[in-house]
């Protein structure tokens, strides 16, 4: 790879992809080579010499561009959502041990990496945990990938140190008033004009709650952790999940 990345963006046309756009070219290190989005070519990726893609498109179309990137051998830094065990197994599977790197980030936004460490270490003292998601309303999938994630990460130290299932007594309940279900997290999901992405993590034991809440508003937080994506992609083959993956966390 020479100095300079050449970067494509799928979804350039996008809320986020305008932003990720504007940041590859103001920063050194990287030529801005395609702009693709809905009903643009491929092709055109190829044609331009793209070394890497930022994908902020549609959890429809996603899969089919990783394909296309992988056949080609082009990096991928990926923000778009709906990702589970099933896209992601595919995704090793067409990796194989190929020098491709392949990035899916369910949030790039630093401050919301960290809200998912805390929330992951605070879990297992606590005997209750909900998540609320909130979100501007034109975005398509719900719950948010960053929320599952949590869900995820939350269940998982919860297991690991041996904490029961949350405790709940509704035996009666409109359909939804509980929230979605993630490995027995529950995850409410508001869509409000005005907002852009917001995330609170509820914990609560004896005689005391815990709030942890992590605030975008502006789509520009997402991009320095794009760019740091692009830095570090092209030294880590194969699927990587998580941007944290690319931090000095410890
Ligand atoms: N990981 C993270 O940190 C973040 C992730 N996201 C996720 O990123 C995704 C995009 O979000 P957002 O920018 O708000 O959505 P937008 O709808 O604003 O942007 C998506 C863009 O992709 C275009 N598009 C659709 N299909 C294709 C295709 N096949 N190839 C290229 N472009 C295509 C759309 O065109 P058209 O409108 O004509 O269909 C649109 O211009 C969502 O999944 C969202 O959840 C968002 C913010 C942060
Ligand atoms: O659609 C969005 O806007 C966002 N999508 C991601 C998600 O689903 O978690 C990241 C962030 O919440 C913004």
């Amino acid at each position: 790879m020479s100095d300079v990345m050449k970067v494509g963006v799928l979804g350039a046309l996008g809320k986020v992809g305008r932003e990720v756009c504007a940041a590859v070219e103001d920063v050194d290190g990287f030529e801005l080579v395609a702009r693709v989005d809905a009903d643009d070519s491929l092709e055109s990726l190829v044609e331009a010499g793209a070394e890497a893609v930022v994908d902020f498109t549609h959890p429809d179309v996603v899969m089919d561009n990783l394909r296309f990137c992988i056949e080609h051998g082009i990096h991928a830094v990926v923000g778009t959502t709906g990702f589970d065990e099933s896209r992601l197994a595919e995704l090793r599977s067409l990796l194989g041990s190929s020098s491709t790197g392949v990035l899916i980030a369910p949030n790039f936004s630093i401050g919301a990496i960290l809200m998912m460490r805390f929330a992951a270490e605070a879990a297992p003292f606590y005997e209750s945990v909900e998540i609320v998601e909130l979100h501007h309303p034109t975005k398509a999938d719900a719950p948010s990938g960053t929320a599952r994630r949590t869900a995820e990460l939350v269940a998982r130290a919860r297991a690991d140190a041996g904490v029961g299932p949350v405790p709940d007594a509704t035996s009666t309940s409109l359909e939804g008033a509980r929230g979605a279900v993630v490995d027995g997290i529950h995850v409410h999901g508001l869509r409000i004009r005005g907002m852009v992405a917001h995330q609170e993590v509820v914990l609560g034991g004896i005689g005391e709650t815990l709030t942890i809440r992590h605030d975008s508003m502006d789509r520009a937080s997402f991009t320095p952790g794009v760019l740091l994506g692009l830095r570090e992609i092209g030294s880590h083959p194969g699927l990587t999940v998580g941007l944290e993956e690319f931090m000095p966390l410890g």
